[in-house]
């Protein structure tokens, strides 16, 4: 087992661990460098093969001489994850992507207030993630520049002030990716209805997002004037809106973006006992 300032062990080996593994590898950070603790042997061997990482269910394998400790398990078995791991990360900076688990509660199960949580999401894994930060008061600022390090080879990322802003961080930017799929498989089934075949649909409304974001990334303006652009009076855009604002899509979107929020404050109160 090696033990080095750059090795980094990852407590769950699924989806958002293997998208900052594949990040890290990308960047140059070395496979040996990496270890994951996983319970279930057919992701570890996935990990194994797919990344060249050490994998082992063994919490002191896994962890020890770990400089940091990446908590990508669901919330619900954060607390169970940390009563093995904790013993054997003694020293190390923390950072984890549940949602909804609160620093408060990381710092009783492991005893320390090295604790960095971040909020990614899946375009993580090609290189488009966007991520929430926040730290725990006294983190330093080397500490955060370390996560800042690991987290930027999966995309962009920003730092919130409070930990609760990290609840409104899921609702939007670590749940989106399903509401742009959501999107999409409407746009598509309504191209099927209206004569298009299934490529030419999910490549017209794909590259409609795709070309949609960025131009909202590049522009300054508001969004109400770039989509004011594309509505001409008593054209397409203007019907297709009418029937929107009639179903009360907008509305209904942003009470689902609440009830995303609400169940990020529940998952807190539920499992981080
Ligand atoms: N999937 C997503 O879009 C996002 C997920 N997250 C958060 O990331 C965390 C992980 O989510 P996913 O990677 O999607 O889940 P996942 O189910 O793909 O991965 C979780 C892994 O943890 C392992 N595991 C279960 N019990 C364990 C234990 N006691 N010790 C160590 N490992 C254990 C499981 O075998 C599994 O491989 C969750 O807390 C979720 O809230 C955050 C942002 C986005
Ligand atoms: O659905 C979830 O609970 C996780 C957190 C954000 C995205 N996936």
């Amino acid at each position: 087992m090696n033990s080095s300032a750059s090795r980094i062990a990852f407590v769950g080996g699924g989806n958002m661990a293997s998208a900052i593994i594949g990040g890290l590898l990308k960047q140059g950070h070395a496979a040996g460098d990496i270890a994951v603790m996983e319970p279930f042997e057919g992701a570890r061997e996935r990990l194994r093969q797919h990344f060249g990482v050490e994998a082992s269910e063994q919490p002191a394998q896994a962890l020890s001489g770990a400089a940091l400790v990446v908590w990508a398990v669901k919330p619900q078995t954060f607390a169970e994850a940390a009563a093995a791991a904790a013993p054997h990360c003694a020293g190390a900076l923390h950072l984890s992507v549940a949602a909804g688990i609160r620093s408060d509660s990381m710092a009783r199960w492991l005893g320390t207030e090295r604790i960095v949580r971040a909020m990614p999401n899946t375009p993580a894994l090609v290189g488009r993630g966007m991520t929430g930060l926040y730290a725990r008061p006294g983190v330093s600022g080397e500490d955060r520049a370390r996560v800042e390090r690991v987290i930027a080879t999966t995309g962009e990322h920003l730092w919130v002030e409070h930990e609760s802003q990290l609840d409104a961080v899921t609702a939007l930017s670590g749940s989106g990716p399903a509401y742009v799929f959501y999107f999409l498989e409407a746009m598509v089934a309504a191209g099927l209805d209206m004569g298009l075949d299934e490529a030419q649909a999910r490549r017209l409304a794909v590259g409609t997002f795709a070309g949609g974001a960025e131009l909202a990334r590049q522009s300054e303006e508001p969004l109400a004037l770039l989509r004011e652009r594309v509505t001409s009076k008593g054209g397409t855009t203007y019907a297709a809106l009418t029937s929107l604002e009639q179903d009360g899509v907008k509305a209904a979107f942003q009470k689902a973006l609440h009830a995303a929020e609400r169940r990020a404050q529940e998952l807190g109160e539920e499992f981080g006992r």
